[in-house]
């Protein structure tokens, strides 16, 4: 389980980015974060493995409160959480493998990194993870090869490789295509449920979120101004978290594409 409790970040600009977060996600929760620009999605999601220092409050990962951890127990920590972001923020001079592989830089440290001294076991996860996503082929291209759908694949399978409980997910979708997006979403939630992983997803795209997740919470300057279901979204709501727009327009159900979903093939959890 995950919680936030009176999570505070203010920037040294002052901009108050998160005012007294109070959240919890159970283990296996899927949860879409949405809100308008500058509500601060970004902020609570590197909030929560430290990426961004929290300004008061305390975020707990079961019985281990981070906001606590020192550097060392904090590096620790963050190999329950795997992060998927926008760029994808791969190595595009090494090849696909290497970079499913560096998601164990946390276990193996830098210098066995360097010299691909990774145990068998690792690699041996690597190829069934990229046979999950698709990608078994490509194992040996270069990063910089790829399209976009398929860098943001090799993203999850960094974050998996790292054997999370956590997923906390920015913008995953908001480079790509509306199709490969659906893609990519799908097969987030998924692996996730496959797995039994907890997820925050910051999604742009609501008519996205409501498709694939079981929980939204909607973020307006700072606060929880929405957290329900998917079918509670109402345009009422919707003006509440994002303020005056004509919404009936971009809640519209998009159409499921079964088929494009993913191969899916066994992937011991
Ligand atoms: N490094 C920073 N220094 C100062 N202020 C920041 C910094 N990062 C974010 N902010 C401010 O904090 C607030 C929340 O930003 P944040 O990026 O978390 O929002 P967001 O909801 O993720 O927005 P977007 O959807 O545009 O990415 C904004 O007012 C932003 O200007």
């Amino acid at each position: 389980m995950l919680q936030l409790k009176k999570l505070v970040k203010t920037y040294r600009t002052g901009d108050q980015a998160l005012k007294m977060i109070d959240l919890e996600v159970p283990d296996g929760q899927v949860l879409a974060l949405i809100g308008p620009s500058g509500a601060g999605k970004s902020t609570m999601i590197r909030c929560i493995n430290r990426l961004v220092e929290p300004s008061s409050g305390e975020v707990w990962l079961d019985e281990t409160e981070l906001t606590r951890l020192g550097a060392g127990a904090l590096r620790r920590a963050r190999r329950k959480m795997g992060m998927i972001f926008q760029e994808y923020a791969l190595v595009e001079r090494l090849t696909v493998m290497e970079n499913v592989l560096s998601g164990r830089l946390g276990y193996v440290g830098f210098w066995r990194s360097l010299a691909r001294r990774y145990p068998q076991k690792d690699v041996d996860e690597a190829f069934r993870l990229l046979d999950r996503v698709g990608l078994l082929h490509m194992a040996d291209k270069r990063a910089d090869e790829l399209s976009g759908g398929q860098r943001q694949r090799i993203g999850i399978c960094r974050a998996l490789i790292q054997d999370p409980k956590l997923l906390l997910v920015d913008e995953p979708t908001a480079s790509l295509d509306p199709k490969t997006s659906r893609q990519i979403m799908r097969l987030i939630c998924e692996l996730c449920a496959e797995r039994g992983l907890a997820a925050i997803i910051n999604i742009h795209d609501v008519a996205l979120a409501q498709m694939f997740v079981s929980r939204v919470v909607g973020l307006r300057f700072g606060e929880i101004v929405f957290d329900g279901g998917p079918t509670e979204l109402s345009p009422d709501k919707l003006t509440e978290i994002y303020g005056e727009e004509d919404w009936e327009a971009t809640i519209e159900t998009v159409e499921d594409e079964t088929e494009e979903a993913a191969p899916v093939a066994a992937v011991a959890p």
